[in-house]
């Protein structure tokens, strides 16, 4: 038997997790990343016959993503293209700018490619952050109602000190307030953070453990869990829709008929009649929260392709597109509630998503700070607006079936 007792090759790490000397989770301990990747990628690909060739086919460093993943293998590649240029109007982003998108949806890029040119033949789009704020809402278990509203009372009058712990934590935070809910035994504070050009949820989290430690050493109550679901992260909720959670966006626009007519086959009477009919009714029927056609298709594709949490399309599809007939043509907006999105951190790091942020040019922090993250979410509200656009017409020419059937097959 090879003694491998110190071996970091990759033959040898693979020799080592068989022999149980190593577990397949603690390879980067005895190699560089690129090395224990391999051999795991080995090992997997021994136990399972199946070939991963092309998962180890990936373009950066391994140690790049230390930060962002756990048991690596490889990379999966998502085709990236652009739509645009479009122009944006915004209170952080001001220009021209390609939307970097990555999909696998045959006809998205080409649907809202169309609704950046025609957005761009109304002059552009404007588009403006109202909201700014990053949630995490621990529970605490109290003895009863009465404790609860002392609790209440307590955070009312003390939330400097829970400012004070909060803003300990992080040098770039900052503690916009705390919101109790109290639903008998159990009281949720929902902790609320400007978290600059950050998404900001592992910022937040830190910040509020600090500030949940302080509320147990000087009252009854006991934290039960650092996340109590009233934050609301990954999962639709209607506090996002209406309080907001990272940024709250909206672009707009006034396309003039005769671009609806000439460009998108139909008319701004149609489009209307399309967004009330669908986005309106059809989605208060179906109970949805968020009333649009397919806002996700951008927030995903912008998502991917700028490095930000994919699991939080959830809340970034959280939109309300509105259309109406005016005299100057067709007025379109698009608000979307609850758009958690960062310049700085999470998967922003990693090199194509940098290059995509760069292309916006919104890569790290701004000046001033959060600027940059303003930009990006003004960013993606011009790319949902092009898309809402786009389809709604589509679906007003009756086009939307022939459309993948010539470029999604
Ligand atoms: C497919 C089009 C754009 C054709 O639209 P068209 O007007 O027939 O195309 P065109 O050839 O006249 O070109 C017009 C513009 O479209 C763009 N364009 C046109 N072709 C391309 C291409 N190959 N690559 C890139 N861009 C393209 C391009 O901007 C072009 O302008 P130009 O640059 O030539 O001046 C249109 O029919 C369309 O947008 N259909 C809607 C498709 C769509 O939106 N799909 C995504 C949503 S489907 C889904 O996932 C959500 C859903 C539907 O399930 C949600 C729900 O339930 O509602
Ligand atoms: N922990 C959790 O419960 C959850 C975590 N996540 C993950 O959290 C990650 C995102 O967390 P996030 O806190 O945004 O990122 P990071 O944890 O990567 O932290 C980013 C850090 O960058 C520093 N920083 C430098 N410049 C700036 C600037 N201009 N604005 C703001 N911060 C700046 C700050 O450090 P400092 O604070 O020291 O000033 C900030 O905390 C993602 O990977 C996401 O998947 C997602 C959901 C839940």
């Amino acid at each position: 038997m090879t003694d491998d007792s110190d071996a970091t090759g990759a033959d040898a790490l693979v020799r080592r997790v068989r022999d149980g000397d190593l577990r397949v989770h603690e390879l980067e301990e005895h190699a560089d990343a690129d090395t224990a990747a391999t051999a795991r990628r080995r090992l997997v690909e021994s136990e399972t016959g199946v070939s991963l060739d092309a998962v180890g086919a990936y373009g950066f460093p391994a140690d790049r993503a230390d930060a962002n993943i756990e048991n690596m293998i490889g990379a999966a590649q998502i085709p990236m293209g652009v739509a645009g240029p479009v122009t944006v109007d915004g209170g952080a982003l001001d220009g021209e700018r390609y939307l970097p998108m990555a999909t696998t949806e045959g006809a998205l890029i080409a649907s809202v490619n169309r609704g950046c040119s025609v957005v761009d033949a109304a002059g552009g789009a404007t588009a403006r952050v109202t909201k700014s704020g990053m949630t995490r809402a621990p529970v605490f278990r109290v003895a009863d109602v009465a404790e609860a509203e002392a609790l209440v009372a307590w955070v009312r009058d003390n939330e400097g000190t829970l400012r004070e712990a909060a803003e300990a934590t992080t040098s770039h935070g900052e503690l916009q307030g705390v919101t109790p809910y109290v639903v008998g035994d159990s009281v949720f504070l929902r902790f609320r953070y400007d978290t600059k050009d950050a998404m900001g949820m592992n910022m937040a989290t830190i910040a509020t453990r600090a500030a949940a430690e302080v509320v147990e050493a000087e009252t009854s109550a006991s934290l039960v869990a650092l996340s109590g679901n009233l934050c609301t992260d990954k999962k639709p909720a209607a506090i996002n829709a209406v309080e907001g959670r990272g940024r709250s966006v909206t672009a707009d626009v006034t396309l003039p008929r005769g671009v609806v007519e000439e460009r998108l086959h139909t008319t701004p009477e149609a489009v209307a009649e399309v967004n009330t009919r669908k986005n309106h009714v059809g989605s208060a029927k179906a109970g949805s929260l968020g009333f649009n056609a397919h806002v996700a298709n951008v927030v995903a594709a912008m998502f991917l392709a700028t490095g930000q949490d994919a699991a939080q399309v959830v809340e970034g599809a959280n939109a309300i597109t509105t259309a109406e007939v005016r005299e100057a043509g067709l007025y379109v907006s698009v608000s979307l509630a609850s758009l958690e999105i960062g310049t700085v951190g999470g998967g922003t790091k990693l090199p194509t998503q940098g290059e995509g942020l760069e292309l916006l040019g919104v890569a790290g922090g701004g000046d001033p700070a959060g600027s940059n993250a303003d930009a990006l979410a003004e960013a993606i509200a011009v790319g949902a607006l092009a898309g809402e656009l786009s389809l709604l017409a589509a679906l007003g020419s009756r086009h939307l079936s022939s459309a993948h059937e010539s470029l999604g097959r």
